[in-house]
This record gives C-alpha cells, structure tokens and sequence, in this order.
C-alpha cells in the first residue's frame, strides 16, 4: 500500500514500514496531486483534509491525524467518500498537563505566589483539563471545573464541582482546554471574547494551550495596551503560523503551539493511527510503543525534603524547562516562517512521568508526587 504522512510525525518507518511504502512531506504542501494512488494518509493538524485536497485521490482509504484536535478534517465529507478516519484521543494529554504545571510554576514565581493559596478554573475539562485539574489539586489549589457538556453528564457530583464561564472567569487563573467550535449549545470560537476580557481584573493569569481562535487575540492586545493588562501565558494563536506579533511583548510565556509536544505524546499519537489501521486492514501489530521511545536523560532522583513549591520547580525544571520554549519563541519571532521551524526542528522533550522520584515518605507525599505527574 502506498501510504502518505507528515514530515513531523515520529515511528512512522518503524510502525508502518513493514505494511506500506512511505512517503513524507510538510504537512502544510500535502497537495491533491501527491494523493493519486495513494492509499493511506497520516496527517498531523497543520494539514485541512477537506474535499479540495481530496479531489484526485482516487484510492484513498485510511485518513489517521496523530493528534487530538480535529478540527482540520472534514469527517462528514470522508464518511461521505467511505474513508475511515481514525485520530488519537488524549494522545498528548499528559504533555499538555507537564506544560501547564510548568506555567503556573513560573507564574508563581513571577507574581511572588503560593499557589496552594490560590484558585484555578478549568475551562473544558476532558483529556487535557482532567490532567491540569489533577496537577492543580495537587499544588493544594481550589479549583473550578467549567464544562456544560461533562456538567450535564455528572448529576450526581455537588453541584460546586462546576461553575458557568461567568464564575470560571473570576478565578486566579484561567486554563482553557476546549476544542475549537463554531456552532452547537456551547460555541468555543472567541469563548474569551471582548466583552469577557472587559470583566477580568488585572491580578488574573490567563493560559490558552488548546485552540488559538477561543480567546480573542486583537481584544487582548487592546487589552494589555491598557492601564490594567493580564498575565498571559499563550501557546496556541489565533491564524497560525502568523501570530499577533505586537501581542508577544506583552505575554509572560510565549510558545509556538507546543504544549503537546513531549516524545511520549507524539509517539502515541502515530501509534494509534498504526492500531487503527492495524484494525481496518486486519493486520497483526508487531511493535509496542515502549520499543520505540528512548531512554530519558534523567530516570532517578532521591529526595529527602518536602516538595515544597521551590523544589517542585526545580525538578519540573529538570524534565522540561519552558522558559527555553519561550526564549527560542522570542528570539525567533518575525522570522520568515519561525512558526512551523521551531515546531519541526523542536528539542526531545520527555513527560514528567519520565523521571522516578524516590521520596522520603515523612517528609514527602507519592500520591501528591504521582498526582503532579511523575513517577513514584
Ligand atoms: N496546544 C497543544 O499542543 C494541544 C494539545 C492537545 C490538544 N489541544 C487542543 O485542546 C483541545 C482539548 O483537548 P482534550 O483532549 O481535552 O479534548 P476533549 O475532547 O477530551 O475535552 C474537551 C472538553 O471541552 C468541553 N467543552 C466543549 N465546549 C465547551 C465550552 N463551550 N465550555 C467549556 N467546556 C467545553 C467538552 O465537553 C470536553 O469535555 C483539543 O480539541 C485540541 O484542539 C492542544
Ligand atoms: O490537537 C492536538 O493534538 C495538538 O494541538 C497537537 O499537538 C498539535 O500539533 P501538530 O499536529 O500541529 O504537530
């Protein structure tokens, strides 16, 4: 079979090389020509699978995105065509929860806070915000969970388990965590919209890792030019690769669409696409995942403190160090093609639960130290 996949997408010669002969190629020049005879293609979100670039593909029969959003496939027109779709639920879930740990780690330092003493609401609370509001409780935060859809589902948890955006936007700090949509009950396009960003109070912190288009970024900037501007913590843009260029000076991290981007979670991303097509086509899967990935620069660290906010900034520093993502985003900025170039050419980065801590059980919690994402 002849097989079709994102230049940026790990395994996929180990996974599927046995099954297909491989080509790859930028995600962003996928093109209807490439398509003729192809059989399977294996896209990441940068790529709109839509019915223009399937006009020519004449054999097609597995569309698979290694990732979790969706929102770049047009799945009624492939059920339309007959092709069977396949993307990876929560593939990346636990790097997005490594990468807003991380953020709050760094907020925290910048506004000389104890986290344990303030509130974050959770915005969407599936894959992604479950991980974040796991790590929150964690760090001893109150939380709120804002989700019509999972509230609707939940009758039987206390009814202050979720709150409306109205309540969610009053917290200390934001995290929002939906998918992009532009219709339906509960509408996400510029969910953050002006009227919102008028409400909020210039102590808030805002983090958008999920879809750009969600938050406003013109009603922001006119926001952060004001006397009261927020902190912001910005990994996903609205009309990427561009970004609101004036907007980044005024962003306490700035990332060019990474927070999903540990190795774990791109490997699980391809490795459900080659489960999904193993199912379709009756095919036996000869590799694990934990084949695949390497061995972690750091596997070990004995500790005999207490996990104090300090230290726990210290060892998520270890592991994964956003402050290196926001630096690269700066000093590249403006760049011709910045964008796509530091996600392509994007450093290994392990999840958190790469690293075992060996704790002093007096002086230190497992369960918190699993719950924040390692390993105990
Ligand atoms: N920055 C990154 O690297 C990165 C990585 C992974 C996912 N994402 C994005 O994050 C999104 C969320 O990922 P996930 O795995 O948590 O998805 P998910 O489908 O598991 O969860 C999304 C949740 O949002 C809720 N939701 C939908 N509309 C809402 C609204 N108006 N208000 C509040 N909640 C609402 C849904 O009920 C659901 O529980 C993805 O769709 C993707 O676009 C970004
Ligand atoms: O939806 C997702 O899974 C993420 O946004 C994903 O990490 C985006 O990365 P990309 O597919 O653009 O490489």
């Amino acid at each position: 079979m002849k097989l079709l996949a994102d230049e940026n997408m790990p395994y996929v010669q180990e996974l599927f090389g046995d099954w297909a002969d491989i080509t790859t190629c930028p995600g962003r020049d996928v093109s209807p020509e490439q398509l003729i005879d192809v059989d399977v293609l294996l896209v990441r979100s940068i790529t709109q699978v839509n019915k223009a670039l399937l006009a020519k593909a004449n054999r097609l029969r597995f569309v698979g995105t290694a990732t979790i959003g969706c929102d770049h496939i047009d799945t009624e027109f492939l059920t339309e065509r007959g092709i069977a779709f396949a993307s990876a639920p929560g593939c990346n879930k636990v790097a997005v929860g490594d990468y807003v740990l991380a953020a709050l780690l760094k907020v925290a330092v910048h506004k000389n806070w104890q986290l344990k003493h303030k509130t974050l609401a959770v915005v969407g609370v599936g894959n992604t915000g479950s991980q974040v509001v796991q790590r929150a409780r964690a760090l001893g935060m109150k939380v709120l969970q804002c989700d019509p859809f999972k509230a609707l589902s939940c009758p039987q948890s206390s009814p202050t388990d979720f709150v409306d955006l109205k309540q969610a936007l009053t917290a200390d700090i934001v995290s929002f965590h939906v998918p992009i949509t532009r219709g339906g009950a509960h509408p996400t396009w510029h969910l953050l919209g002006k009227a919102e960003i008028a409400e909020l109070k210039s102590e808030q912190v805002l983090i958008n890792a999920c879809r750009g288009e969600v938050w406003d970024n013109a009603a922001l900037l006119a926001r952060q030019l004001s006397n009261t501007p927020l902190t912001l913590v910005i990994d996903v843009w609205e009309d990427e690769p561009n970004v609101l260029v004036p907007l980044v000076p005024h962003v306490l991290l700035a990332t060019p669409h990474i927070a999903g981007y540990s190795l774990e979670g791109k490997a699980r991303g391809t490795f459900a696409l080659y489960q999904a097509l193993a199912e379709l086509e009756q095919l036996t899967p000869a590799h694990s995942l934990a084949q695949l990935l390497p061995a972690p620069a750091f596997t070990r660290v004995e500790l005999a403190a207490c996990l104090d906010q300090p230290l726990l900034a210290r060892l998520v520093g270890l592991v994964y160090d956003i402050n290196l993502d926001d630096a690269a985003f700066r000093a590249a900025l403006g760049q011709p093609g910045f964008f796509d170039r530091l996600r392509k050419q994007y450093p290994e980065r392990r999840e958190l639960a790469s690293l075992q801590l060996v704790l002093d059980t007096i002086t230190a919690d497992p369960a918190q130290a699993q719950a924040l994402g390692f390993k105990v």
